[in-house]
């Protein structure tokens, strides 16, 4: 299976540039691949950063400044793989335990796509999509509607969208990692105060 992480924003309200923001001594786009080897998914980078290729082979987006539906539609179009993990770059705290479940869900159901929610809204780029749902992005894209859970769902009939929530499963299970907290897994790091509240 084919694991991909989002990394080509302009990381306008960090300031600086998230892939290269360092955190625990490594810089995120280092974590962001690691946490898809650990899930046991082949890597790549989504985005124009020839200077990531060290990390992973990178696919540049096909429309750029589509924000992340536009690397959706790179990877998608470029995947060998019926299913495929995205994982945004700055969710360093995400467990691969996590990444885990979500794939043997995603084999299991056979669901178009699967996606977590947590804290009540929907969590569209730490998700799987299967590689059918390229047509109905494409169509969000050339109506120029780039929001991504618009354009799952446009992509799928609700009944192949599986939705679940984060909160919920981890209530029934002892084998998930009590550190970090559940409620910080999702902690995405888009300001320097966010930045600093995890450092
Ligand atoms: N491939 C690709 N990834 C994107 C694009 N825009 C955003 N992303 C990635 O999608 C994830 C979420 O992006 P945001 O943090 O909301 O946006 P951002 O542009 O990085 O940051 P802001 O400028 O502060 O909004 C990050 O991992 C980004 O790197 C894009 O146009 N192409």
């Amino acid at each position: 299976m084919n694991g991909f992480v989002l990394a080509g924003g302009r990381s306008t309200r960090m300031g600086r540039d998230k892939a290269l923001l360092p955190y625990a001594g490594r810089p995120l786009i280092a974590h962001a691949v690691d946490l898809l080897k650990m899930a046991g998914v082949e890597p790549h980078i989504v985005g124009a950063r020839p200077d990531l290729a060290a990390y992973a082979p990178v696919i540049e987006d096909l429309h750029p400044g589509c924000g992340p539906l536009g690397g959706i539609e790179a990877a998608l179009a470029a995947s060998s793989s019926e299913l495929n993990l995205f994982l945004p770059v700055d969710l360093p705290l995400l467990p691969a335990a996590f990444l885990r479940y979500l794939l043997q869900r995603a084999e299991i159901s056979g669901a178009d796509a699967t996606m977590p929610t947590w804290g009540g809204g929907p969590e569209p780029l730490c998700a799987i999509y299967c590689r059918d749902l390229l047509a109905g992005i494409r169509e969000s894209l050339a109506s120029g509607n780039y929001k991504v859970m618009h354009a799952v769902e446009n992509a799928v009939r609700p009944s192949e969208v599986d939705l679940f929530s984060v909160e919920a499963v981890a209530a029934t299970r002892d084998d998930w990692p009590l550190d970090p907290p559940l409620r910080r897994w999702f902690q995405n790091l888009n300001t320097p105060a966010e930045l600093a509240l995890v450092s």
